[in-house]
């Protein structure tokens, strides 16, 4: 979530506004290099405090199990005495914060306004984190509620089904002391001066509007604030090995940085690109268990694939390797940051989503933007290695309705979503911000 605060800092920075980062110290040092005016852009340190059964060092949520994220929620909320101090001292016209819903009560007692950004899709938000899905307070939200989606919600292609709502239950549970994940969320933007999204009209304009009216609150849209391509060129071992294949036959699939699978799903995936006879290149991290990629893949997997399937174990440089000429098909968990890269790049997407927000934006861009397909999984939400090749195959069959038609819709919308239209968000985004201030 940091990295997209960091690109909008960027593009503000790029039109002359200033900005103090407060980050952990190791989130500093990750995100340095995406710092492209250092002097506009200050990072300032947060201690994380420790907090009972949070392993210990722990600073991002990108180091710990998804499960212990509420105990680092905790961490983040005793913060506040140092935020505050920040405050204090550097008087900001503006601040931006997401889940850190104590923010507005500081900045009303120095007249500041804040803004409470949210870098998730508006879908994933207008259907369990508003004020019509009213959660109980003392009683967890069951799945029959949550199949439901609130009134007024504008889309019925968009939407969680059958076991798939599970994935939401985490909404009435502890995120932090005393508070909810959901109480958390509608506290920080009811609190707010005004509510900024990180997406465009064109692809989710009803569901923003429908948060707006929800919450009483203007709504600012930025764009997907898409990084600026990079500076560094691709390492070096995957030109070589990707320059090795026609242009768009490899299969990349990546799951951003949260997702670990279970062994055994992990070795269906790789299974299933096995399966599809094509190369391919997959980074993802240890499934659970397991302390490195290796040891857990399939036996004979290695000797069975060699010189056309890699398994990664690391991070690799996702938007350039979708870049590749050699690349034509992104297996992604569709974040939102993927989706996005995804939908900007010429390859065709198959999605296997792991999350709520990331089921939903699978459904946008699977049923609304008709620009992906996705995996189906069973009742026990297993996807079966067939499932993974048949899906990859039908977008790869160049000769095929369905990928003729992904693609042609793919290419519209890639040509609508272009450079100009995203400078223009920025440009209305500031003059928002100017009428909030004055
Ligand atoms: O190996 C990798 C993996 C990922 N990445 C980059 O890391 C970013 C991952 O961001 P995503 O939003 O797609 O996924 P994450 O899982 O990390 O995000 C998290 O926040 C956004 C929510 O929508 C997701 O549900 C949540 O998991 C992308 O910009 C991607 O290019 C790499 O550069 N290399």
């Amino acid at each position: 979530h940091m990295t997209p605060f960091l690109h909008l800092s960027n593009r503000l920075a790029e039109r002359g506004y200033s900005s103090t980062f407060l980050l952990p110290i190791k989130a500093i040092q990750q995100l340095q290099h995406l710092n492209l005016y250092p002097h506009l852009i200050t990072f300032h340190p947060l201690t994380v405090p420790h907090v009972e059964g949070l392993p210990e060092g722990t600073q991002n949520a990108s180091d710990i199990p998804i499960q212990f994220t509420y105990l680092l929620a905790a961490a983040m909320d005793r913060t506040r005495d140092q935020v505050e101090r920040v405050i204090r001292d550097t008087k900001p016209k503006l601040i931006f914060y997401d889940v850190a819903h104590w923010v507005p009560e500081i900045t009303k007692a120095f007249g500041i306004k804040a803004i409470n950004y949210s870098v998730v899709s508006a879908a994933s938000i207008a259907i369990v984190l508003v004020p019509a899905r009213n959660v109980p307070k003392d009683k967890p939200i069951t799945e029959a509620e949550l199949l439901v989606p609130p009134a007024g919600y504008p889309s019925s292609t968009v939407v969680l089904r059958g076991h798939e709502v599970r994935s939401l239950l985490f909404i009435s549970q502890p995120f932090g002391e005393g508070i909810t994940f959901y109480e958390r969320i509608y506290k920080a933007m009811k609190e707010s001066d005004a509510l900024a999204i990180r997406t465009c009209n064109e692809t989710e304009g009803k569901f923003c509007e429908y948060i707006g009216s929800q919450y009483g609150k203007p709504v600012f849209l930025t764009g997907p604030m898409l990084p600026e391509p990079p500076k560094m060129p691709l390492e070096d071992r995957w030109v070589k090995w990707l320059s090795g294949f026609q242009p768009g036959s490899v299969v990349f699939c990546a799951f951003g940085s949260q997702i670990v699978l279970e062994k055994n799903q992990f070795q269906e995936l790789v299974l299933g690109l096995e399966l599809t006879g094509l190369p391919f290149l997959v980074a993802l991290k240890p499934p659970m268990g397991a302390a490195t990629v290796e040891e857990a893949l399939p036996k004979g997997f290695e000797e069975r694939v060699k010189g056309r399937g890699v398994v990664w174990g690391g991070w690799v440089q996702q938007l350039m390797i979708l870049e590749h000429p050699s690349v034509g098909c992104f297996v992604s968990h569709c974040g939102f940051g993927s989706m996005w890269e995804s939908l900007m790049s010429d390859c065709r997407a198959v999605l296997i989503p792991h999350l709520g927000d990331q089921i939903l934006n699978t459904r946008f861009m699977a049923e609304e933007l008709k620009v992906a397909v996705e995996v189906v999984r069973d009742e026990k939400a297993w996807f079966s290695k067939e499932n993974l090749s048949k899906s990859i195959k039908s977008v790869m069959d160049k000769g095929s309705v369905m990928c003729s038609m992904l693609k042609e819709n793919h290419r519209k919308w890639r040509e609508m979503l272009n450079k100009g239209l995203m400078n223009s968000y920025v440009d209305k985004f500031i003059e928002n911000m100017h009428e909030l201030v004055n």
